[in-house]
């Protein structure tokens, strides 16, 4: 086989994966888009995601900053050589990171240092099969791990929250399914998509349920419980009005696929795969002789484009639908300009900000901030970041990582060093909105995965600390012009997320009664 043009296509293959969003996951999107009214939060969410898909496309840059962990499925005629493969992809992702399609993601799980081109002890995954057909198919999955962190796994029979008890049958399957949906919220970036295994063990029950994420959203399942149990859980889930990043609203799933397996007696799992609205994945038939690509898989049906000056028209009107207040933010800020905001106002801020993400948190509890905080902004992010021969930082994709991981470290840090805003998605808990009614502070929420429409928004990176931690959890400091998000947790002790957690668990009980006998 011709090696090198294996690699090429298998470059492709990622570059594509990371860029581009398949057809039927723009279609899923395109129709949640229609179910919501205009001018809500969730409608506003949609049409930032929207116009991000389409920049992505445009300037073949990562949807999402999180290239996630790069998971490949081959098929291999007999004879074909999988160890050669297994080089072709290596350097492949190697070259992909050089060139910013994908973030360096593989992190030492020990010493917490960044390997910087995605290769080390497990990364990439790359799961071969051999078969009897004549064509090489490769498949691949980048899965970030915000939706990773919301994958649950469950051992029947349990007692599940709102539900009471599932047990070993398919109505005990419905309820965990709903409960994984519950439990996501919105930090997983929904509207999600969900891979379901039913049976196996701990490790081949999630395999399974990985699994389903390759198939399309439209198939139907041939099994007819299964399709029936796909079918209400996509009736049902909706029905929590978690919605779009957890703003509540219509959608809040996209896409239910469920698989089965045996089991042994004493063990009964049921593992839910949860993947964002970025559901990246895509695949190649390729030919084992020249190493080409044959055929790109997932192309059935039209390919929706989303105009993007079009979209960029809608994220304007639909804020201006929302009546929400406008308010413009710079730091520093005052205590008395964070008093004056409420939960629902759209905050625009210009000049400075910093990020700041896990093991800045964690560093910030027990070390001085390699900068003046007081008043600033921190922006719970991991870039996609590309340096050019005059050594000059650029942004090539900046959206915002899952909040809550911080809730031990961030109410502490914020009235340590003064800082009065925090930008992330998902929201945060108790301890957090108790230190922002205390201290002076509001957590802003900007629209997880929106990686291109942020990075646009940020007009200059001018310094960088802690670059021991790695590009993504380095401290850098941004220039920003009109970087648009939410106020979703105020001075005065309002939380919307805690709000839509708790009226998504009163409608989750409404699906406690047997549905499946
Ligand atoms: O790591 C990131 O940048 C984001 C992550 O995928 C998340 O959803 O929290
Ligand atoms: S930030 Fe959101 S969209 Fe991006 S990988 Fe994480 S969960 Fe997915």
């Amino acid at each position: 086989m011709n090696l090198e043009k294996f690699q090429e296509s298998m470059y492709q293959l990622i570059v594509e994966t990371s860029t581009n969003l398949p057809k039927d996951v723009r279609r899923a999107i395109k129709s949640a888009k229609e179910r919501e009214s205009a001018g809500t939060r969730a409608a506003m969410s949609l049409d930032t995601i929207t116009n991000n898909i389409q920049m992505a496309d445009d300037n073949v840059s990562p949807i999402c900053q999180d290239t996630g962990l790069p998971t490949f499925k081959i098929k291999t005629p007999v004879n074909v050589n999988q160890i050669k493969i297994k080089e072709a992809i290596y350097n492949a992702i190697a070259q992909a990171t050089a060139d910013t399609k994908l973030r360096p993601n593989s992190v030492d799980s020990l010493t917490g240092k960044n390997s910087g081109d995605n290769l080390g002890a497990g990364t990439p995954v790359v799961k071969f099969e051999q078969w009897e057909n004549d064509y090489i198919d490769a498949r691949l999955i980048l899965k970030g791990g915000g939706c990773e962190n919301k994958n649950i796994q469950y051992s029947l029979p349990c007692e599940l929250e709102g539900l009471g008890r599932a047990g070993r049958d398919l109505d005990g399957i419905r309820k965990c399914i709903m409960h994984s949906v519950y439990q996501a919220q919105g930090q997983g970036c929904s509207a999600g998509f969900i891979g379901v295994g039913i049976g196996g063990d701990r490790s081949s029950g999630y395999d399974l349920a990985k699994e389903q994420l390759f198939r399309t959203v439209e198939d139907v399942n041939p099994n007819d419980d299964l399709r029936k149990l796909e079918e209400y859980v996509m009736e049902h889930a909706n029905e929590l009005g978690i919605g779009t990043m957890g703003f509540g609203g219509e959608t809040t799933l996209l896409g239910c696929k469920v698989g089965v397996m045996n089991r042994i007696p004493a063990s009964f799992f049921v593992s839910v795969a949860y993947n964002c609205w970025a559901y990246r994945r895509m695949g190649v038939k390729i030919n084992p002789e020249t190493g080409d690509i044959q055929e790109w898989l997932y192309q059935d049906g039209e390919k929706i484009t989303f105009d993007e000056k079009q979209a960029q028209e809608e994220v304007a009107a639909s804020s201006a639908e929302t009546e929400s207040r406008v308010v413009t933010l710079t730091a520093p800020i005052t205590e008395e300009q964070i008093r004056d905001l409420k939960v629902g106002d759209v905050v625009q801020i210009t000049g400075r900000m910093y990020t700041g993400r896990d093991a800045i948190h964690k560093y910030l509890t027990d070390h001085d901030a390699p900068v003046d905080l007081n008043g600033q902004v921190i922006y719970h992010c991991g870039p996609v970041m590309a340096k050019d021969e005059e050594g000059n930082w650029t942004v090539k994709a900046a959206g915002p990582t899952t909040s809550i991981r911080e809730e031990p470290y961030q109410g502490d840090i914020m009235k340590k060093f003064g800082i009065r805003a925090v930008i992330g998605k998902g929201g945060m808990g108790p301890k957090t909105l108790a230190a922002l009614q205390e201290h002076g502070g509001v957590y802003l929420n900007a629209i997880g995965g929106a990686a291109q429409y942020y990075a646009d928004r940020i007009k200059g990176v001018d310094g960088v600390d802690l670059m021991e931690f790695g590009i993504p959890e380095a401290m850098w400091h941004l220039q920003v012009e009109g970087f648009t998000a939410v106020v979703t947790m105020d001075s005065h002790g309002n939380s919307l997320h805690r709000d839509v957690d708790k009226s998504s668990l009163e409608k989750l009980a409404q699906f406690k009664e047997p549905v499946f006998k």
